[in-house]
């Protein structure tokens, strides 16, 4: 399904938060989601649910358009079968450059539970409209999946520091979109010295109390922050505290 056309207003908004350089050695980290007003990011554990309306849709494929690379967790992939890729075509772009502008998924699946082959991911590869993931994993695959990057981590928890200096230095991902789930999104809120923006949606929703909340382990404070008000959503750009 093709996107509806990006809000005029939203490049001039959203640049001050998209990827920069950074000498650091270590990706530029935009961490963004979808929430509703009871900051909840699905109606249920394992419960695809769409929040965003389709103009925010778009702007998740317009900063898709401007990442090396999208990390979701083993509860994202599972749940919503993702795909991943970036549907965003920009003012000259034809299908064949679809491919090139698609940034590489990145996988977090420890355990080995999920598969690409067969998946939407797996489909949009195919049809060259997107790429093939790297997937973080505890232990050597017994079956290496076609066309699949391993990361062997060898311990059960990964630290994102380290995570983050191998993307770069070894895959060349200068600039990383993290897209969830809650417990990502929660460990991630926490760590100013990695995540350099925060992109978060509010749709205009409530989801229940039996819904998956988002919400860091300790209070929070946030600053150069800029809200964008769409037909339902509205958009909320900031940077975390180092306090
Ligand atoms: N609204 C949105 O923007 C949005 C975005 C993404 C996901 N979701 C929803 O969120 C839900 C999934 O959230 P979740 O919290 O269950 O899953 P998640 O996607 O955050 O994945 C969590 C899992 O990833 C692995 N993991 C995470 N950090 C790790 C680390 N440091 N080391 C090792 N392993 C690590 C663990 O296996 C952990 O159980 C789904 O319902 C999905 O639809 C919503
Ligand atoms: N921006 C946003 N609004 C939402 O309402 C929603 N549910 C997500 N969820 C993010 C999660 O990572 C999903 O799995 C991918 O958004 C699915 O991505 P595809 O469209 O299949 O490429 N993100």
């Amino acid at each position: 399904m093709s996107l509806q056309p990006l809000r005029s207003e939203l490049p001039v908004f959203l640049d001050p938060y998209l990827p920069r350089n950074k000498a650091n050695g270590r990706p530029f980290v935009t961490l963004t989601y979808a929430q509703s007003l009871d900051s909840r990011i699905s109606k249920g554990r394992g419960q695809r649910t769409i929040i965003s309306h389709e103009e925010t849709k778009t702007m998740t494929h317009y900063l898709r358009a401007h990442h090396d690379g999208i990390l979701i967790g083993t509860g994202t992939v599972l749940a919503d079968n993702p795909g991943l890729n970036c549907k965003w075509m920009g003012p000259q772009s034809s299908t064949s450059t679809k491919m090139v502008e698609s940034p590489r998924p990145i996988i977090i699946d420890m355990r080995q539970e999920w598969k690409f082959v067969g998946s939407k991911m797996w489909e949009l590869y195919n049809a060259k409209q997107g790429k093939a993931p790297i997937i973080i994993v505890q232990d050597e695959p017994q079956i290496r999946e076609p066309d699949v990057k391993y990361i062997v981590i060898s311990q059960p928890q990964f630290k994102w520091e380290s995570l983050l200096k191998i993307l770069r230095e070894d895959y060349g991902i200068y600039s990383l979109m993290v897209e969830g789930g809650a417990s990502v999104i929660k460990q991630l809120l926490l760590r100013p010295d990695l995540v350099d923006s925060l992109i978060i949606t509010i749709g205009s929703t409530f989801l229940g109390v039996h819904g998956v909340e988002v919400s860091p382990e300790r209070p929070l404070n946030l600053e150069n922050i800029d809200w964008w008000k769409g037909t339902r959503d509205s958009v909320m750009c900031a940077t975390l505290c180092h306090d």
